[in-house]
């Protein structure tokens, strides 16, 4: 015991010193850098984070500012919380901002270093980016995906159709789980592998067992050292769960290797597995392509693409069902321009301005994914505060895009709100900005945008709904943690109101 004491006591002077020089350092720059809440020794902020993470960081600002800093457990932040930073940081110093950083517990990661989603600015993250805009998520892999889209959607309203039919009720982000999952596995494997969809539940079971696994962690054991320690066994579950989604995905690359992916032309007739093959294949491509980083890739798509379109319909339909006046326009306006004797397709959900706000609006008031991450790449200067080179960055876009400054009745949902003025998603307007802004914005939008039209366009042009228990839902965000993209259960009868199978 005496040795313990002997041992315990200078440890914990040195810390203590070492907490105090560093809380000095600190109060000496309060004029350079942004300011800071009280932080205590070893957890920094992390017991003023007591909601979920975008409504925590905006309590802060309110008292601390549009531009502050925290420490969760060993890591360093600084915050933007309004939207004149977040221009600074978007686009006057974009280069500068223009990495990410890893978030959740890495260290159990199997493909490590090949990630795109948090890839540091880097001739890769250029390299691919270049590739998602030029041809793997553009021009004729669009149309191929919207065509995709417009299938999946048929076989929804025939399912929801024979649930009406029996009066039985559907969790309807079950139903639009397993929809928008096949429409992104046939985006990039539907050459091949089409006809075999139990292989993309499959991916989606592992992927979220890795993600359910990731969740266990909580932010102190995520960001401090202890995640190394695998305290609760959750690090072990996480590299399982993405073992079998490498024995998966490996074979399914075999098979296209095996089955000489050389075998089409033109990009039309190509998914993007071809197109990652071939460039993988290339001797003279920029940048030579991995295994690992083309695997990691897929997960990517998957965990960025299917979650996000799945929370953002469920959002609008909830908003829909608890807003009958909403309801009611939006069907007139269906009505009108589709007719009643055919399902909508992309080309008339294009023509349907109302259509086109509600989405607009359901993205303002329940992002899927409310927190944008930067790394900064060189010293610089916000809003007057120094920024040090290597600082993390979240910019906190729930908090922007609900500013009372620029929305009236911020928390209310009012699509009109975006037929008066209607804005636009490509992240020019900084109040609004639903797939970020500038070099890292998402590449995904225009899948995204056409399937969550046509999706919502059919299921009101086609039902009626009636929440299961109660008259409406409560629509909250019911994840604690990091993305907000946690879509819960939306149990309710569709009742029919169009069949158009039978028109
Ligand atoms: C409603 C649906 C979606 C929403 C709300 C959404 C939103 C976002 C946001 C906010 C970002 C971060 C942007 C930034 O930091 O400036 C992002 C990044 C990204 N998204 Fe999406 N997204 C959606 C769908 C998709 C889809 C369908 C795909 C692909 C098929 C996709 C692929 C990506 C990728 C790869 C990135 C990382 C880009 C980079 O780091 O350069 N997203 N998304």
């Amino acid at each position: 015991m005496d040795y313990l004491q002997h041992l315990l006591i200078p440890i914990v002077s040195t810390l203590l010193l070492l907490f105090l020089l560093k809380s000095f350092r600190n109060s000496k720059s309060t004029g350079k850098y942004p300011p800071s809440p009280p932080a205590l020794p070893f957890i920094g902020h992390l017991h003023l984070l007591k909601s979920r993470l975008p409504t925590s960081l905006e309590n802060l600002a309110k008292r601390y500012g549009p531009l502050m800093r925290i420490r969760l457990g060993a890591k360093e932040f600084v915050v933007a919380s309004d939207e004149k930073t977040a221009r600074e940081i978007l686009k006057t110093f974009d280069a500068d901002f223009a990495s990410k950083f890893m978030t959740g517990p890495n260290t159990f990661h199997i493909y490590e270093d090949s990630s795109f989603v948090a890839a540091p600015y880097s001739d890769y993250w250029k390299f691919m980016k270049t590739l998602c805009m030029t041809r793997l998520f553009t021009g004729s892999q669009l149309d191929r995906f919207i065509g995709i889209g417009e299938e999946e959607t048929c076989k929804l309203v025939k399912s929801l159709l024979k649930r009406s039919k029996a009066w039985e009720p559907c969790d309807l982000t079950e139903e639009l789980s397993e929809v928008t999952n096949n429409m992104i596995y046939r985006m990039i494997v539907g050459r091949r592998c089409s006809k075999n969809l139990g292989q993309a539940a499959e991916i989606r079971n592992f992927i979220l067992d890795s993600l359910k696994h990731a969740a266990k962690f909580q932010l102190g054991e995520m960001f401090g050292p202890l995640q190394k320690f695998d305290l609760f066994g959750n690090g072990k579950k996480i590299k399982s769960a993405l073992m079998g989604y490498d024995r998966l995905i490996e074979q399914i690359m075999k098979d296209y290797e095996d089955n000489d992916l050389n075998n089409c032309g033109n990009d039309h007739e190509k998914d993007v597995m071809d197109i990652l093959l071939e460039t993988h294949k290339d001797t003279n491509a920029k940048v030579k392509l991995t295994r690992d980083q083309i695997k990691n890739f897929f997960m990517e798509i998957f965990m960025a693409g299917v979650d996000t379109i799945i929370a953002a319909i469920r959002s609008a339909m909830a908003e829909v069902i608890n807003h009958p006046e909403v309801l009611k326009r939006l069907r007139e306006e269906i009505d009108l321009v589709v007719g009643n004797n055919r399902l909508i397709d992309e080309s008339s959900a294009s023509k349907l301005s109302y259509l086109q706000a509600v989405v607009m609006e359901t993205l303002r008031l329940h992002h899927p994914s409310p927190i944008l991450r930067r790394l900064s790449r060189k010293d610089s200067k916000i809003n007057g505060f120094n920024i040090n080179k290597g600082s993390r960055v979240f910019i906190n876009i729930s908090t922007i895009m609900r500013d009372p400054n620029r929305y009236a009745e911020p928390e209310k949902f009012i699509p009109e709100r975006f037929l008066a003025n209607r804005g636009e998603v490509k992240g020019q307007d900084f109040h609004y900005m639903p797939f970020g802004s500038g070099r890292r914005a998402c590449p995904g939008s225009y899948l995204a945008i056409p399937v969550m039209h046509l999706t919502i366009g059919a299921l009101i042009q086609c039902f009626d709904w009636e929440v299961k228990d109660g008259d409406k839902d409560d629509n909250k965000a019911k994840g604690s943690g990091y993305s907000g993209a946690c879509p819960s259960p939306l149990v309710c009868y569709p009742n029919t109101r169009f069949d158009p199978f039978q028109a």
